[in-house]
């Protein structure tokens, strides 16, 4: 196997480098020898772990002491039991509340301290009542007790390396009177032993060949600049194969960017563009369309009502009178009408707007003529959601008003749109039914997998809508589900796949 240690990180190098060929190496002894810390010493590990250098060979777990805030507080200051012997063996005699007071303890600590010293035959009652020493010095568990709180000062200390007695002393206070009240609190640690495998040993020798030390300098400072101490270092090398990280620049959704791309392009052709509010009256999602109140026509779409407030303040004039009369009787339109009486309160009804043609309806009163618009429109109906519905969903909707605009001109529209902006090379212009256009025509377009579906509808506003809303030329208008064209630009086989929050799949899709 060919080894590239130039790659190697200096934490390896200097590890690999430490460890001898036959050795069980530990993190303690890294820590310990190389003067890591743990994370470095962590990170030194596993890399050198998952190139295969070193494998584990043992695991144990050991039973540890550390000192706790109140084994730190007695190695300062002494246990009770030796302030108190020292204290009488100074002063003489003294009655226990006194040495409570003078040793500033507890009662109880001072009850359970002397109890111990007498206990073990350092000191007694006299006569009078009062604790008096016994010997010259303390010896036994004190002493023991002493060596291990100095010894606790230094590190943790493992129970493995303590004596019999040591341990037995250990016994005692360890586990006392709860975490907060004991010396030393227990842990137990896990101790991993690793070795070098074969390709671990082969890289310790081309470390050893190459000379590399890990002491390489990897970072010229403006100190080694202005000394001239970089002079006598030596560098690392760039590890020019070594794996980078993978960055993930941020990115547009790529749905959001094709959205984007249509509205550019509409935009450059001359169209202008509007929008307007999600939640609509009904005189504008289909009473200034000619779609009657009352009739299955309206039907075409299941709408969603708003709860609170059920309606609408006032409709504007004199777009509300001219509509109504247009669905009465027909105005002046020179059509007959719907012959019902316009209701005044259902057309205030608030809805979710179920066409992008509201906004088509709401541009002609402040169109210009000729002109042209577009809007992209979230739109909500009630739906079986599948790959080709949704609840709610986008429209890309359009009107041309001009003298001269005709049929053939929405055609080219339509296959501008069927062809350019969804990129389907098989379509279809079929005649449909739409109470607002005469002549209708649906857009047919097929997908990959999905197969044969409708884009969307569109046609010649009738007179009864442009007239009722001022307007007095052709009118040309599309309603066409931009969701279901990106389906087929982006190569997708689901709507749901447009929204998904899923991020990796959003990451591996090629935009347009
Ligand atoms: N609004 C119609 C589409 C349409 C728009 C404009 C003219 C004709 C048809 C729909 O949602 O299906």
């Amino acid at each position: 196997m060919d080894i590239d240690v130039k790659n190697l990180h200096p934490l390896e190098v200097r590890l690999l480098r430490h460890v001898d060929l036959n050795e069980q190496i530990t993190a303690e002894r890294i820590i310990d020898e190389l003067g890591y810390n743990v994370g470095q010493c962590n990170q030194a590990f596993s890399w050198l772990s998952a190139k295969g250098y070193l494998v584990e060979t043992s695991r144990e777990t050991r039973v540890m002491y550390e000192l706790t805030e109140f084994g730190r507080e007695q190695q300062q200051k002494g246990t009770p039991a030796q302030r108190i012997f020292t204290f009488i063996k100074a002063e003489g005699p003294q009655a226990l509340p006194e040495l409570a007071l003078a040793l500033q303890l507890e009662k109880s600590e001072i009850g359970s301290a002397f109890g111990q010293l007498s206990k073990a035959g350092y000191a007694s009652m006299n006569e009078e009542n009062k604790a008096q020493a016994l010997s010259e010095e303390l010896g036994g568990e004190f002493v023991l007790i002493t060596e291990l709180l100095r010894l606790g000062l230094a590190g943790e200390l493992s129970e493995a390396d303590l004596s019999e007695a040591q341990k037995s002393a250990m016994a005692k206070i360890a586990k006392k009177r709860g975490a907060a009240n004991s010396p030393f609190k227990v842990i137990e640690r896990e101790y991993i032993g690793f070795a070098l495998t074969a390709e671990g040993k082969s890289a310790k020798e081309a470390i050893l060949k190459a000379h590399i030390t890990g002491e390489e300098l990897g970072l010229v400072t403006s100190e080694m600049l202005s000394t001239g101490s970089w002079k006598e270092g030596s560098f690392r090398p760039y590890g020019l194969n070594a794996p980078t990280s993978r960055l993930i620049p941020g990115r547009h959704n790529p749905y959001g960017n094709y959205l984007q791309w249509v509205k550019d392009k509409l935009c450059s052709l001359g169209f202008e563009e509007f929008d307007g509010p999600l939640v609509e009256n009904e005189f504008w999602n289909g009473d200034a369309l000619f779609m009657p109140q009352f009739h299955s026509a309206r039907d075409i779409h299941d709408v969603y009502y708003v709860k609170d407030p059920v309606h609408c303040k006032e409709i504007e004039e004199p777009w509300l009178s001219q509509v109504a009369k247009t669905h009465e009787d027909g105005w002046t339109t020179g059509s007959r009408g719907w012959r019902y009486s316009f209701d005044h309160e259902f057309t205030r009804r608030q809805v979710l707007r179920s066409q992008g043609t509201v906004l088509s309806a709401h541009q002609l009163p402040k169109a210009k003529v000729p002109g042209k618009y577009f809007g992209v429109a979230r739109c909500f109906r009630y739906d079986q959601v599948d790959a080709t519905h949704g609840a709610d969903f986008y429209q890309t909707e359009g009107i041309v008003l001009g003298e001269d605009v005709n049929l053939k001109t929405l055609l080219g529209l339509l296959k501008m749109f069927a062809e350019e902006i969804a990129g389907a090379e098989e379509v279809k212009y079929v005649p449909g039914y739409f109470p607002f256009t005469e002549p209708s025509i649906e857009v047919h377009i097929k997908h990959p997998v999905l197969g044969w579906f409708e884009l969307g509808g569109s046609g010649i506003f009738r007179p009864e809508v442009t007239k009722a809303l001022g307007i007095d030329v052709p009118v040309l208008a599309w309603g066409l589900g931009i969701d279901r064209m990106a389906l087929m630009h982006l190569g997708l086989n689901d709507l749901r796949e447009l929204f998904t929050p899923n991020i990796e799949s959003v990451r591996m899709r090629r935009g347009n």
